[in-house]
Parts: structure tokens; C-alpha cells; sequence
């Protein structure tokens, strides 16, 4: 993570807080003071990091309609809370054995930051979106602590376990079209940070071949969400520049009945 990577500020005292929540902050105090040379960098690349700009009002998706009351800003904390209470046992394919919560975190924050999305139903969708299909978590429960909108995005996103794998991997494609506006843009960021995952940390046993497979999947379930999210999905463009490959040759999951 690049919060982790950057060097001290402020000879280390509260460098951590004020490095997540205004970076901007830090670059300004840096300026006023001079600046030693190993610190060079964080000036390069807090300039180079437009998603941890502060989100403007108007650059917001829904234009400042949807203007977060507190009971939202509770319930998305309530939403972090509980998926990392669900996903505790649970880790990433990484060969570090990630914490498995760092994903839904990370997919909420491309909503906020790079997709300026603020609607508390998608961010809490977004936080919640693993729990059925991953964990003891039931649609009831999701229903019960969040309320029956956040329940049905968190539905439209959970897999069908009755399916095989290759089934679910088709479905995804086939049917990416249909979901809800608020399904596709949770669904966009996931596959954003599940490749950007797999480009920093090839998972345990995965081929180049299986990275590829999965990029070019990726592309073609991207295709049925288009329309939704502009930064998100240059963003998955430049990331399928890179790793999909341009042939026609179905894939593995095409040729499953
Ligand atoms: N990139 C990456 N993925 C990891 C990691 N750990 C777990 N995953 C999950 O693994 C799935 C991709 O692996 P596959 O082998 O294709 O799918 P599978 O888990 O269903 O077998 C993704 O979920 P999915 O539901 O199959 O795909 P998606 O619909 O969430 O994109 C992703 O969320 C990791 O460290 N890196």
C-alpha cells in the first residue's frame, strides 16, 4: 500500500494520520521547510497521486445531492466493522497471505476516491460485497444491520454457489448488462483492484497464462458494465492494455455450456 511505502513525516510524529487523511497538508509543510534529501520522493509522489486528493463537492458523482448525514457516515463505519469481523480468518492469494479485508476496503475506496462515488448504499455494498458468498454471513443478517437496499446490491454481487466454477465465470459475463447501476459500479472497482492485486502480487500457483486468462475475462465482463463510471473505467482500460491479449481464441470459461 503507498501509505505504508512513504517515508516519516514530520520527524515521525503523527506522520501516519496526517499522511492518510490530507497528504496535501504534508506536501504544504514540506515546502515551508527545507527539505532533506531522502524525503525527495514524497514530494514526487504525493504529486503524482490523484487519488488522494480531497474530493471536491462538485467532482462528486451524484453532484452533492446525496450529502452523507451522520447516520450514513455510522452505518459505513458499522459496514467496515462488520466485514472485517467476517473476513478475520480469511486471507488473500497473495504470497504475503494479505489480510482478505484490505479488499473490500481497497474496492470501496476506488468508489470514493477515483470514481468520486458517495452514495452510502454503494460504499457500504462495496465494504459488505464478499460477505455472503465468502463467509457465515446470510442475506437475513445483511438485511437486518443494513437495511434492504444495501441487501439486494450485496446479492446482485454474491456468486451463485450451486454453479461450477466455469458456470459462475460465464454468468458474470453474460449477465453484467442486467445489474443495477449501483451492482455495476461496485462491480467495476472490484475487478479494478483485483487487477491491479494480481499486476503487484501474482497469486499462489497462478501461471502466466491463468494472469492472462483472467485479464482477458475480466475485459469481457467489463464490456457489459460500460457506461458507468468514466475515471474507473480508463483506469481498467490502461490495465487492459497491458495484460489482455487481442485474440479471438475463446477462453477457458466461453466453452462451458
Ligand atoms: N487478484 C487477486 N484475487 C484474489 C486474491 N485473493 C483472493 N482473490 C479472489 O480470487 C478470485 C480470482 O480467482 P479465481 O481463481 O479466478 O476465482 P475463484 O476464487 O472463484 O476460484 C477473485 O474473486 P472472484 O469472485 O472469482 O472474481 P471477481 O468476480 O471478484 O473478480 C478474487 O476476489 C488475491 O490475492 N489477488
Amino acid at each position: 500500500a503507498p501509505y505504508k511505502a512513504l517515508p516519516k513525516a514530520n520527524g515521525g510524529r503523527d506522520a501516519l494520520p496526517l499522511m492518510y487523511d490530507a497528504p496535501a497538508v504534508i506536501y504544504r509543510q514540506e515546502q515551508a521547510r527545507p527539505v532533506p534529501q531522502h524525503q525527495a520522493p514524497v514530494e514526487v509522489h504525493l504529486r503524482e497521486s490523484p487519488r488522494e486528493e480531497p474530493v471536491p463537492r462538485t467532482h462528486r458523482e451524484d453532484s452533492g445531492e446525496n450529502l452523507m448525514t451522520s447516520d450514513a457516515i455510522m452505518n459505513i463505519v458499522k459496514a467496515t466493522d462488520f466485514a472485517s469481523h467476517k473476513h478475520h480468518y480469511q486471507r488473500r492469494k497473495d504470497p504475503e497471505g494479505s489480510p482478505y479485508i484490505e479488499h473490500p476496503v481497497a474496492v470501496a475506496h476506488i468508489l470514493t476516491q477515483l470514481g468520486k462515488v458517495s452514495n452510502p448504499v454503494v460504499i457500504m455494498a462495496a465494504l459488505l460485497h464478499d460477505t455472503v458468498e465468502d463467509t457465515d454471513t446470510t442475506f437475513e443478517e445483511i438485511d437486518r444491520e443494513f437495511g434492504p437496499k444495501v441487501k439486494s446490491v450485496v446479492a446482485e454481487l454474491t456468486d451463485n454457489k450451486h454453479m461450477t466454477k466455469d458456470e459462475r465465470k460465464r454468468w458474470q459475463i453474460l449477465h453484467a448488462a442486467e445489474s443495477t447501476h449501483e451492482a455495476k459500479l461496485v462491480k467495476l472497482a472490484d475487478k479494478l483492484h483485483n487487477l491491479r492485486d494480481i499486476e503487484r502480487s501474482l497469486p499462489v500457483n497462478w501461471t502466466e497464462e491463468r494472469k492472462t486468462q483472467y485479464f482477458n475475462w475480466a475485459r469481457d465482463v467489463v464490456a457489459g458494465l460500460r457506461g458507468t463510471n468514466a475515471p474507473i473505467e480508463a483506469a481498467l482500460d490502461v490495465m487492459f492494455a497491458k495484460y489482455c491479449t487481442a485474440t479471438q481464441k475463446p477462453d477457458f470459461w466461453k466453452t462451458v455450456v
